[in-house]
């Protein structure tokens, strides 16, 4: 009753950099039929090494598909007034078609003000008001949150067809969580949605189809709370040091324990993190274009 199964590794990577070619390929067509090239300006404040590390890769790779990156390092001591006044200045620049602001921000920040004057058509991470609203309503034409966009896709390809399956998404982030579970929902699945003070998450895994996990808690998720056959997204980004020293990537789920249980996982790192990518450089092609009115 209990043999394991074979379990698949799904490849983040091959899937992001297929998602980065075709945009890749519109940036072009688009450049060369309007002359106008997609902008990206990216917003960090004080010195996070984890976000400094996500901050080179985007523009990185902002620049490998032909876009504008416009980089915005600022100062731990920023002010709130500050941060304000760049958004708006954004906002109003033509060159730029994409604001990110890199969350979190330092504590004597508030966020969400910031985030809300953020103009809802370049607000290419999904978090205005107007934008999750559109989501909340199952409008698929707003801009949706890159990560849990990037986990649909992923999980599109793997089952065509969500109707009726049993989803659990554990975390309730603005960020992914609850995007997420809007995402699912949309697409027929039955969705639960497990935080920080429910209390029997292990229970509500063992009856979930997909499980999607999003917590920052390292290998949160045992092997003895999947369902045999379940498919696990994990989002999940912790670094540790291993037993050689090293600094190593760990996910939300106890990987090893796993394999043989679930029929398909997505591995941490080369999973869900490169194609959070891909997802920003694709919403920031969407708003070149809806701005162009193509
Ligand atoms: N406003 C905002 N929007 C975000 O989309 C956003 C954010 N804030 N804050 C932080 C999280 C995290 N995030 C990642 C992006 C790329 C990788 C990524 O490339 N991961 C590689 C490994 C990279 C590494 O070495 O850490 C991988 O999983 O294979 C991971 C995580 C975007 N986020």
């Amino acid at each position: 009753m209990n043999t394991p199964i074979e379990t698949q590794l799904i490849d983040g990577k091959a899937f992001a950099e297929r998602m980065t070619q075709k945009v890749t390929e519109e940036v072009a067509e688009l450049q060369k039929t309007t002359g106008i090239t997609p902008g990206l300006a990216v917003i960090l404040v004080g010195n996070d090494p984890a976000s400094e590390v996500y901050v080179r890769n985007k523009t990185k790779q902002t620049h490998k598909v032909g876009m504008r990156s416009f980089m915005h390092l600022l100062p731990e001591t920023t002010t709130q007034q500050e941060l304000l006044s760049l958004i708006q200045r954004l906002n109003n620049d033509p060159d730029i078609h994409g604001i990110l602001v890199q969350l979190p921000l330092p504590k004597h920040l508030v966020a969400d003000p910031i985030i809300q004057a953020i103009r809802p058509e370049k607000d290419v991470d999904g978090l205005t008001a107007y934008n999750a609203g559109k989501l909340a309503l199952g409008h698929m034409d707003g801009f949706i949150p890159c990560t849990p966009l990037g986990c649909l896709l992923l999980l599109q390809q793997e089952v065509p067809n969500l109707r009726g399956l049993n989803a659990l998404v554990i975390g309730a982030s603005n960020l992914m969580g609850k995007p997420m579970a809007q995402l699912l929902l949309n697409q027929g699945c039955t969705v639960t949605i497990a935080h920080i003070d429910t209390r029997n998450t292990a229970e509500l895994a063992k009856q979930a189809d997909i499980i999607i996990v999003a917590t920052g808690c390292r290998e949160l998720v045992k092997g003895s709370w999947i369902k045999k056959g379940a498919i696990i997204i994990d989002v999940g980004i912790n670094r540790i040091i291993s037993d050689d020293k090293k600094i190593k990537l760990v996910g939300d789920v106890a990987f090893q324990e796993a394999l043989g249980i679930a029929s398909k996982i997505t591995p941490v790192p080369g999973g869900v993190g490169p194609i959070t990518i891909s997802c920003l450089l694709h919403n920031t092609l969407c708003a070149t274009k809806k701005h162009l009115s193509i």
